[in-house]
């Protein structure tokens, strides 16, 4: 494409591979005369136009570093990413590149095969480091990868609690004092260490729900705790948003809400509060709806979209005859979203590699999340 300046704009599609086993992660290092070199980067190459992603992705990792994914590990899509780069050559105005990123996760007969590796087949230089250094920044990646970061820093794993309800009977919107000493007591026991957990709560005045959240905050400092953007909003208006709170959430109806504001060429509402965002999905339309919302806020270097749930996968044991997709139909959504998808509805942890073997990349509960067993801390 030119421009009438003769200046060319090129874009271009890349396959992007989080290749890990465990929490050991696979980077390679960028020539100097490569665009953004010097630089450490995920495995990858351009796709031809001949190709799906998830082929280019085989293939690149295949000549890159020889290793066959196919055969044995795991492959399930991240995330797609369009990112315009400015720092090129005299003759090229841009460049937009458009990463579509999966995660490799290896096997341990894989990883033994490649753990003593230190250069790829094109003589370039690799590295396993630690998952701890990479999230810290120590590695300088290109521009576009601090998406990607921002993706694996959520946890495989996110603990959702039970509603607490309150009680507005008395026109007074409060919580009995009794049930919020129930709810905080059985949390404080269930709650996994170091979990990260969605703190979901009956609608009621944001100054009720922010006192719960506070209060759990205090009593377990261990927890990563997301909270709905409205409430994270309150609490960082007043002074108050606890440290442990990594992510806002956007349920369905605010982000359909976000949608139609965009699709009336407005701005979204969401706050200049640079907390990560969650937002839960149940359909195709409400998948476009997160892609259109993350792609605005990555160009606008707003708050990113880390995870969309999308459930209910199972029946659950709350709502047996609710209708739900099924693994087959998961796939095909999960498949459509453009920032990994955390699976949730009668799931439990164990489900993990049967999320990632059909398109998602976490998951998520409650009943099967919360343990009376976990030692008290
Ligand atoms: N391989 C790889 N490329 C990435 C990453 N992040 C990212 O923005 N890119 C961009 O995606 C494009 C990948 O192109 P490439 O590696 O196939 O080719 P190149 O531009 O380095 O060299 P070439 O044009 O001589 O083939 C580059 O513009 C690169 O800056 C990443 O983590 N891995």
């Amino acid at each position: 494409m030119s421009t009438a300046s003769g200046e060319r704009m090129k874009y271009i599609d890349v396959a992007v591979a989080v290749i890990h086993y465990q929490e050991k992660y696979l980077l390679g290092y960028r020539g100097s005369h490569q665009h953004q070199g010097d630089r450490y980067e995920f495995v990858g190459g351009k796709i031809e136009a001949s190709e799906q992603p998830k082929q280019a992705l085989i293939r690149e990792v295949y000549e890159e570093i020889g290793l066959d994914i196919t055969s044995d590990g795991c492959i399930n899509p991240l995330g797609v990413l369009r990112h315009e780069y400015l720092d090129i050559s005299d003759t090229d105005r841009s460049k937009t590149v458009c990463l579509h990123v999966f995660r490799v996760q290896l096997s341990p007969d894989q990883f033994a095969v490649f753990r003593d590796k230190t250069q790829g087949c094109e003589g370039q230089r690799l590295h396993w480091v630690s998952k701890q250094r990479l999230l810290d920044n120590q590695y300088v990646l290109p521009e576009a990868n601090q998406s990607i970061l921002q993706w694996l820093r959520l946890d495989d794993v996110i603990c959702i609690t039970n509603q607490l309800s309150f009680n507005d009977t008395q026109g007074l919107d409060a919580v009995t004092e009794q049930s919020l000493v129930q709810w905080l007591e059985y949390h404080h026991q269930s709650l996994p260490q170091s979990a990260t957990v969605y703190v979901r709560l009956a609608s009621s005045s944001l100054k009720q729900q922010g006192r719960v959240v506070l209060k759990l905050c205090a009593r377990r400092t261990d927890l990563n705790v997301i909270i709905q953007q409205p409430l994270a909003d309150y609490l960082s208006q007043t002074n108050k948003l606890p440290v442990q709170v990594i992510a806002q959430h956007l349920t369905q109806a605010m982000l359909e809400h976000q949608l139609q504001q965009l699709q009336h060429g407005k701005n979204t509402s969401i706050s200049q509060l640079s907390l990560p965002i969650t937002v839960s999905c149940h359909s195709q339309y409400q998948i476009q709806a997160v892609n259109i919302l993350a792609q605005y806020q990555l160009n606008h270097k707003l708050a990113p979209v880390i995870g969309a749930y999308l459930s209910p996968v199972q029946p659950t044991q709350t709502h047996p005859e609710q209708p739900c997709l099924g693994w087959e139909q998961f796939a095909i959504l999960a498949e459509h979203c453009e920032v990994p998808v955390i699976a949730l509805g009668g799931l439990a942890p164990q489900d993990l590699a049967t999320v990632r073997r059909n398109n998602g990349d976490k998951v998520a509960g409650i009943r099967q999340f919360l343990t009376q067993e976990h030692q008290k801390i």
